[in-house]
């Protein structure tokens, strides 16, 4: 089933195409990767995908229904990110958990920030101060709190690339295992191919802006 569909997306600034004609299709449970040189528009594709960014034409369509006709504020939920670096909030570590749901009215109980430390490996650091978390660490408390929200939509913006080696394939274990228990739909930035490889089922390049190859993630990364 297609979860999530981009259909001639295209993105304009100042006269620059940043973005050009990208219809892409997104099954539940997949992992997409999106690769290419610096500058070829990958990060500024994901961010018009949770309206971030809008598009200068073309549409999203999540689950069959055209994006615009959902809140930016449901959109965000439904469509969750996370960022190159962790960009947390000053306080505790469940008060950056807590927030999205809070913000809609809804608040989580202890159990439930606990459940979420658990699963993505910071059992009993609820009342931790994010001050002082190693970038590992915060890239967790980052996934927990897009996590929290229950998303449908997963967009990673490099989200290991900050980080030492040790820590990358925990993050990409937890990614992988995330993604499988809640059949979510992910895309992930990243300039490592062999990340991709590790993760994705599917690949696409982007060039200039524009979608140059898609397919099962060996065979763009290896064709030419
Ligand atoms: N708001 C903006 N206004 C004008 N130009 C922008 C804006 N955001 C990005 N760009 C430009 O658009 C191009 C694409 O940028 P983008 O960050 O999407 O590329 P990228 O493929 O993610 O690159 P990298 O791998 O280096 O992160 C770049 O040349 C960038 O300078």
């Amino acid at each position: 089933m297609t979860d999530l569909e981009t259909r001639h997306l295209s993105r304009e600034v100042a006269g620059r195409v940043l973005v050009q004609d990208v219809s892409v299709q997104v099954l539940a449970g997949e992992i997409l990767a999106i690769v290419g040189p610096s500058g070829a528009g990958k990060s500024s594709f994901l961010r018009l995908l949770n309206r971030l960014d809008e598009p200068t034409s073309g549409t999203v369509l999540l689950k069959s229904q055209d994006y615009r006709s959902i809140t930016p504020r449901e959109l965000r939920r439904r469509v969750g990110m996370v960022m190159q670096t962790a960009y947390l909030l000053p306080g505790t570590i469940a008060a950056n958990i807590a927030f999205g749901p809070h913000q809609r009215g809804k608040m989580l109980a202890p159990a439930q920030i606990e459940g979420l430390l658990e699963r993505v490996g910071l059992p009993g650091l609820a009342d931790r101060d994010v001050s002082n978390l190693s970038g590992g660490e915060a890239q967790r408390v980052a996934l927990a709190r897009t996590l929290a929200n229950d998303p449908e939509v997963l967009l990673l913006d490099e989200p290991t690339s900050a980080l030492d080696e040790a820590s990358v394939r925990g993050i990409e274990e937890l990614i992988l295992g995330i993604v499988r228990e809640r059949r979510m739909t992910c895309l992930i930035v990243t300039h490592n191919h062999a990340q991709a490889e590790r993760l994705a089922g599917r690949t696409i390049v982007m060039q200039a802006g524009r979608l140059a190859a898609i397919g099962p993630t060996e065979q763009v990364l290896h064709a030419g």
